[in-house]
Parts: C-alpha cells; sequence; structure tokens
C-alpha cells in the first residue's frame, strides 16, 4: 500500500496519521506537503488528516480546499485512489466537493473530545470491509465542528458508513455529540473510493490506547486492495 498523508500548515495529526499507515500497517507511507503535487498513480490511499488547517479561518477546510496540492488529490480521487478524511480532512473533503454536506459548528457550541461509539451502517466499502454490518466500535472525537448537514438528506442515506450510536447500537439523540443529522459521522462518495469521518480511527488503532476498533479501517483498505478482484 502506498500511502501519503497531506500536510495542511495546521494539521496536528498528520504525525499519528504517519505512525499508523507506516509502523503498525506496514504501509510504504510518506508525507506531502500542502505545496506538493503529484502523479494521480503515485499512490494507493491519501490520507487528509486532523488539525486546523489555515487556523480553521473562515471554515474548517476552506482555505486547505484551494491548496496547490488538492488539484493533484481531486485527480487521485477521480482515478479511483483512495481517499480517507479524518476529522479536519473531512470537512475539506465536503470543502472540495469530494463529499457531499458541511460540516457546522456543534449544536451546543462546544468543542467535543472524548470518545464516541459508532454503528457501522455499511460493511460493503473499501474501508470497513473487515467490520461487520451493524458492528459497534469506539472511537475518540476532537472538534467545535462535526455536526453534519446535508440539504438533500434522500441523496445521502445510502452513502452513510458511520452513525454516532450508544454502547448497544442504539441511534439515540443523547448518543449523538454534535447535532449531526441522522447522527452521521461519516459518509462516503458514490464511487466508494472516499470516506470521510469525524471520529479519529488513528486514535484507537494499538492496544496501548485503549482499543484497536480503529486499525480495522486501514486493515480493510490493505485487505480490498490485495483481493481487488474479490468483492468484499
Ligand atoms: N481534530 C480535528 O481535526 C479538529 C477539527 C476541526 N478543525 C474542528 O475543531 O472542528
Amino acid at each position: 500500500m502506498r500511502c501519503a498523508v497531506v500536510v495542511f500548515p495546521g494539521s496536528n495529526c498528520d504525525a499519528d496519521a504517519f505512525h499508523v499507515a507506516k509502523y503498525v500497517l506496514g504501509f510504504d507511507t510518506q508525507y506531502v506537503f500542502h505545496k506538493e503535487s503529484f502523479h494521480p498513480d503515485d499512490f494507493d490511499l491519501i490520507i487528509l488528516p486532523g488539525g486546523f488547517s489555515y487556523g480553521d479561518y473562515l471554515r474548517p477546510g476552506a482555505i486547505a480546499r484551494f491548496s496547490p496540492v488538492m488539484n493533484s488529490v481531486v485527480q487521485a480521487a477521480k482515478n479511483g485512489c483512495f481517499v480517507l478524511g479524518i476529522c479536519n480532512g473531512f470537512q475539506i473533503l465536503t470543502e472540495a466537493g469530494l463529499l457531499k454536506g458541511v460540516l457546522l459548528r456543534n449544536k451546543d457550541l462546544r468543542f467535543h473530545c472524548h470518545d464516541v461509539y459508532l454503528r457501522v451502517e455499511r460493511n460493503d466499502t473499501p474501508f470497513t470491509c473487515l467490520y461487520k454490518q451493524g458492528e459497534v466500535v469506539r472511537m475518540s472525537i476532537a472538534h467545535g465542528e462535526g455536526n453534519y448537514y446535508v440539504d438533500d438528506l434522500s441523496s445521502i442515506l445510502d452513502k452513510v458508513v458511520f452513525r454516532y450510536c450508544d454502547k448497544y447500537g442504539r441511534i439515540t439523540q443523547e448518543a449523538n455529540p454534535n447535532g449531526s443529522v441522522l447522527n452521521i459521522a461519516g459518509v462516503i462518495n458514490d464511487s466508494m473510493n472516499v470516506l470521510g469521518l469525524m471520529p479519529h480511527p488513528e486514535r484507537c488503532a494499538e492496544e496501548i490506547l485503549g482499543s484497536t476498533d480503529g486499525r480495522k479501517l486501514f486493515e480493510s483498505l490493505a485487505y480490498y486492495l490485495e483481493r481487488r478482484k474479490v468483492r468484499c
């Protein structure tokens, strides 16, 4: 797996994403700076990490989406490369139009930094093929603007991959940390090669950190890539 971790000014989860991709999963991983460009075939996976790109000025992701590197990311996405947007990366992907919807301020206007439970709504994607359908997993969140909203809800219903839930997998208002419509935590594009999610799978990829639930997302991609011809 040839993996790129894109670094914007203000990224702060780039080292975590790099560590997990390179040392936990063993991917052939390199950083790509926001001013750089690359060929659409250079990587199998591009990670847009969490953080506060360009200080979250205007709106999170609104400036990063105009970074030179984003031309390469968009081309690679069109070419079928896997693109994973984590938290601020998800915000950038919506701003760039690679994923539908927007991330608004959290409903209670507070920054939320804690673990959440998520229900895997689809395991027929390259990012989730090693999870069970309906599996409940635990991941960390750390964001002020994770309140997912989309005007045309019907267009997104079958693109929802993760939803906030309680530990029994029930989708409740109490389990929703930010006011996201339908408790949506992560969505995928039509071609199923671009995924964005607010929780941080890279923060729960090793036993020492208390959970390995996020590791399966990266393992799913490796598994899928190796068996591209086999349907998950
Ligand atoms: N962890 C992150 O990526 C932070 C996301 C974002 N900038 C926010 O606070 O909404």
